[in-house]
């Protein structure tokens, strides 16, 4: 199978935040950003493998700053690592300022796709060729973050995470 390229799966989702999506603060929902992070992510896995693919794990999520009502809100998703049948996929939320247009980073979270054929089988998947720094850089540690989630989910001993034990020698 041929390398695939970070750019090739980057899906970039932009809408507004609405009164029904809102806490008693007027700000977004915690669980409508998972769920607007989770449609990324899931459109930027399906680009990277042409499958079927579903959630497996949410890695990391930080709810950094507050995304008030009315926010123009953009998640923007790629996959950072392929493995055999599971994708990492980083996701980056950014915030436009109505008056200057500029976007500032207001959440990330890495979330893990797997790639399955019709009856829920996990299937190969295409490798991942990063090519920018920050691409090399989340693909360097994602084997480490794989381990760590694997571990927590009971599906990996502790004493077989090799990239977690390596930090501590
Ligand atoms: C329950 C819900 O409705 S949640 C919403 C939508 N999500 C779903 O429906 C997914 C439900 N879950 C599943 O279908 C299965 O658990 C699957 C397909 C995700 C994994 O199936 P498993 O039987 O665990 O398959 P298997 O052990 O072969 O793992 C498949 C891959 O997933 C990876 N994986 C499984 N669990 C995790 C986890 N918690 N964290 C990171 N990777 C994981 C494995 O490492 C493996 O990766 P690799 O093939 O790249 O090495």
């Amino acid at each position: 199978m041929d390398a695939k390229t970070p750019a090739e799966s980057r899906t970039t989702l932009t809408d507004l935040v609405l009164p029904s999506e809102t806490n008693p603060l007027n700000n977004l929902f915690g669980g409508e950003l998972l769920a607007r992070m989770d449609r990324a992510a899931s459109i930027a896995a399906r680009r990277h493998s042409r499958r079927i693919v579903v959630t497996a794990s949410v890695n990391h999520v930080a709810f950094n700053k507050a995304v008030p009502l009315g926010s123009v809100v953009t998640v923007e998703a790629a996959v950072s690592r392929a493995f055999k049948s599971s994708m990492e996929i980083f996701i980056d939320v950014w915030v436009e300022d109505r008056e200057s247009g500029q976007r500032s980073k207001a959440n990330e979270a890495i979330y893990t796709f797997v790639a399955v054929d019709e009856t829920g089988a996990p299937i190969k998947v295409p490798p991942l060729q990063p090519e920018t720094d920050l691409e090399k850089e989340r693909f360097a540690a994602a084997l480490r973050r794989k381990q760590l989630s694997l571990v927590l989910a009971g599906k990996l001993k502790p004493n077989e995470a090799t990239e977690l034990k390596a930090l501590f020698e």
